[in-house]
C-alpha cells in the first residue's frame, strides 16, 4: 500500500464543453478520514470523486499525496479503490473471482492471494456466499462484494460513489454502521460520495457541502448542522423553513409573521436590509407567540410532521410529539438560538455576480 499524510486537492476545476461542473476545489484529506462530499444532484460530487480517482483529467488544478503530484498519474497507478452504485461486479465471476481480480491484475503470490481474499470476504460477512455468481446475491451482498473487492488491494484511499443507493432503507441503514466499521477497523481513509444529509451527518469525520461545482462550506457534521455557511446549505441540511424578512438588531421582521423575532445572525447584516430566517421543523416550538391553523399532519411514529399557516398566509413546518391534526389552531414560538439569519442576497461570489 501507498500510505500517505495528506491528499491535497488545489483548485481542481472540471469543465464539460465550456461548462464548469466543479469549479475551484480545494480540500486537504488527512491520513484515516472519513470525508463526505454532500450536495443536490448535478453538483458536481461525482465529478470530484472522478477527477480523484483519475477517471476524469482535470481542466484546471492539481491533486498532489504528500510532495508527489497525483494528477498527471493514470488511475491504475494511483492505488485507490473504488465502490459504484450499481457494484460494477463481473457478472461470471463468482464472489472469490470478483474479489480477487485486484489482487491477480497486480500478480499477487497464490496464497497470499487466496489469504488475502478469504479475509475480505470474511470482513463483509459473505463466506457462505463465496462461490456464487453475482446475480445469485442480493443487491446488499452485491455491495459488501464491491466493497471487499475494493478493500482487499489495501487502497490508501477508498472512493465511494453513493454505493448503498440501490439499497432498501433498512439496508442502507445497516450497511451505512458496517462501512463506517470497515473504515474505522482497517483504519482507511475513505471519500464517499451522498445526496443524503443524514448519511453523510452519521458517517463522515468531515463534510464538504458543494452546490452548483462549488464548495460552499467544509466542516465536521457538528458544524455543518448546527451553523450552515449560508441558506443554501441550510436549506440542505433540514432547515425546512426559510423565511424571508428584514433585519434589524439581531432580529427579524418576518413577512406573514407579525411579530418581531429574535435569532442568531450568522453574519453581519447591516439594518433594514432583506434576510432569510432559517429554522428546522423540530426547533419550531407549541405555545406561546404566534397563532398559526393546521392544514396538513403527517403520521411518522413518535412524531408528527404537519404544515401550519398565519393569518397572514406564512407557511410553516412543525414537527412535534404532540398530535396534531388539520384545522387545529396552536401556537408557535422560535427559539432565538435555534433561528438563524442569513443575509439575503448570501450566494456564492460568481453567482451572486
Ligand atoms: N460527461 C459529461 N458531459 C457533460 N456534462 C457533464 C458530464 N458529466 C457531468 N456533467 C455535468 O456536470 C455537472 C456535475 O455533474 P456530477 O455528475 O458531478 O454531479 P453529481 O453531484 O454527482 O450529481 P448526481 O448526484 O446526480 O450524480 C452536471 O451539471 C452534469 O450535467
Amino acid at each position: 500500500m501507498t500510505g500517505f499524510e495528506t491528499l491535497r486537492l488545489d483548485g481542481v476545476t472540471r469543465r464539460f464543453a465550456g461548462a464548469d461542473a466543479l469549479t475551484g476545489l480545494d480540500l486537504e484529506i488527512r491520513r484515516g478520514e472519513f470525508i463526505a462530499l454532500l450536495g443536490p444532484s448535478g453538483c458536481g460530487k461525482s465529478t470530484a470523486l472522478n477527477c480523484l480517482a483519475g477517471l476524469l483529467p482535470l481542466s484546471a488544478g492539481s491533486i498532489w499525496r504528500d510532495g508527489t503530484r497525483l494528477d498527471t498519474l493514470p488511475a491504475e497507478r494511483r492505488g485507490f479503490g473504488m465502490v459504484f452504485q450499481n457494484y460494477a461486479l463481473f457478472p461470471h465471476l463468482s464472489v472469490q473471482k470478483n474479489v480477487s481480480f485486484g489482487l491477480r491484475m497486480r500478480g499477487v503470490p497464490r496464497a497470499e492471494l487466496r489469504r488475502r481474499t478469504q479475509a475480505a470476504i470474511r470482513l463483509v460477512h459473505l463466506e457462505e456466499h463465496a462461490t456464487k455468481l453475482p446475480g445469485q446475491l442480493s443487491g446488499g451482498q452485491q455491495q459488501r462484494v464491491a466493497i471487499a473487492r475494493a478493500v482487499v488491494i489495501e487502497p490508501s484511499l477508498v472512493l465511494m460513489d453513493e454505493p448503498l443507493s440501490n439499497l432498501d432503507a433498512k439496508l442502507r441503514l445497516e450497511m451505512r454502521t458496517e462501512i463506517r466499521k470497515l473504515h474505522q477497523d482497517l483504519g482507511l481513509t475513505t471519500v464517499y460520495v451522498t445526496h443524503d444529509q443524514e448519511e453523510a451527518l452519521s458517517m463522515a469525520d468531515r463534510l464538504v457541502v458543494l452546490r452548483s461545482g462549488r464548495v460552499q462550506q467544509i466542516g465536521t457534521p457538528e458544524e455543518v448542522h448546527t451553523r450552515p455557511a449560508n441558506r443554501h446549505v441550510a436549506d440542505f441540511l433540514g432547515f425546512r423553513n426559510l423565511l424571508p424578512g428584514f433585519f434589524e438588531k439581531d432580529t427579524i421582521n418576518i413577512k406573514g409573521l407579525g411579530v418581531r423575532t429574535a435569532g442568531s445572525p450568522v453574519r453581519t447584516i447591516r439594518d433594514g436590509a432583506p434576510a432569510v430566517a432559517a429554522i428546522r421543523p423540530e426547533d419550531i416550538t407549541l405555545g406561546g407567540g404566534v397563532e398559526v391553523t393546521v392544514e396538513v399532519a403527517e403520521y411518522h411514529g413518535r412524531e408528527i410532521a404537519a404544515e401550519a399557516r398565519t393569518a397572514d398566509g406564512l407557511t410553516l413546518h412543525l414537527r412535534t410529539p404532540q398530535r396534531l391534526a388539520p384545522g387545529d389552531k396552536v401556537a408557535v414560538t422560535f427559539p432565538p438560538e435555534k433561528l438563524l439569519i442569513f443575509p439575503a442576497d448570501d450566494l456564492p461570489s460568481e453567482e451572486a455576480a
